[in-house]
């Protein structure tokens, strides 16, 4: 894993999108279209705020969350808000965003339909993970109750996930689908979540320090200063 501190979140953003851009740029000259997928939470507004507006060929990016928690879009919780508000807009709103969320009541009911379009999709080409002090990344929650299933190497792409710190149900893409990323960074702010993130490392059990499964080849970007 490679580290990366910048001196405060504004830098990092545009740091970040700068690379996010030139990644995606960089695949839409050899294929004709990309996959990217990004978390939601409170980390990643600035960067989706920045790369929004960069010149490329938006038309070809498939955009998916890493997991979605279980709310209407219009709920301020809701991880596609983040996303349709911060960074299906400007330039980027030319981009093809696939929805882990339906407006039925579990998120049991959804999965087959949810899942059917992201199989083709799939390998990732660039991923950005975020990560919890609890040292979740997607809806990988310590002590959930598919974590077990969902961390294993046959996990369907998506599964529904229930967990103490998780605030109601979500759903997640499963470890062997963000594994399977062709490049993948993960964003964090904050000395407490760099000390989670060292902790992840020596842990390294994925069902105890979820984030621990998917730093091997990552950069982490991270900033101790808001
Ligand atoms: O609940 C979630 O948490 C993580 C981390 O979010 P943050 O607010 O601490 O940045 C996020 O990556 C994930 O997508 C989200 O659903």
């Amino acid at each position: 894993m490679k580290k990366i501190k910048y001196p405060d979140s504004e830098m990092m953003a545009m740091d970040l999108a700068d690379i996010l851009a030139a990644e995606l740029n960089g695949i839409l000259n050899t294929k004709e279209r990309v996959t990217l997928v990004v978390p939601g939470g409170t980390t990643p507004g600035p960067v989706f705020d920045i790369l929004s507006g960069v010149r490329l060929d938006w038309s070809r990016v498939n955009i998916l969350l890493t997991d979605e928690r279980w709310v209407p879009e219009d709920d301020p919780r809701s991880n596609t808000r983040l996303v349709r508000e911060h960074l299906l807009v400007d330039r980027a709103a030319e981009a093809t965003f696939i929805p882990l969320y339906a407006p039925i009541k579990t998120p049991e009911e959804a999965l087959a339909d949810l899942s059917k379009p992201i199989g083709p999709l799939l390998p990732i080409d660039v991923l950005v993970l975020g990560m919890g002090l609890d040292m979740h990344t997607a809806s990988l929650f310590p002590g959930a109750d598919n974590l077990e299933a969902a961390m294993a190497d046959d996990a369907p792409i998506l599964m529904p996930m229930r967990a103490k710190g998780a605030g109601g149900p979500r759903v997640t893409l499963t470890a062997p689908v963000l594994k399977g990323a062709m490049s993948t960074h993960v964003v964090y702010i904050g000395k407490a979540k760099n000390k989670a993130l060292k902790k992840a490392l020596k842990i390294n059990d994925p069902l105890r320090a979820p984030i621990s499964a998917f730093l091997k080849g990552a950069t982490a970007h991270w900033t101790p200063h808001k």
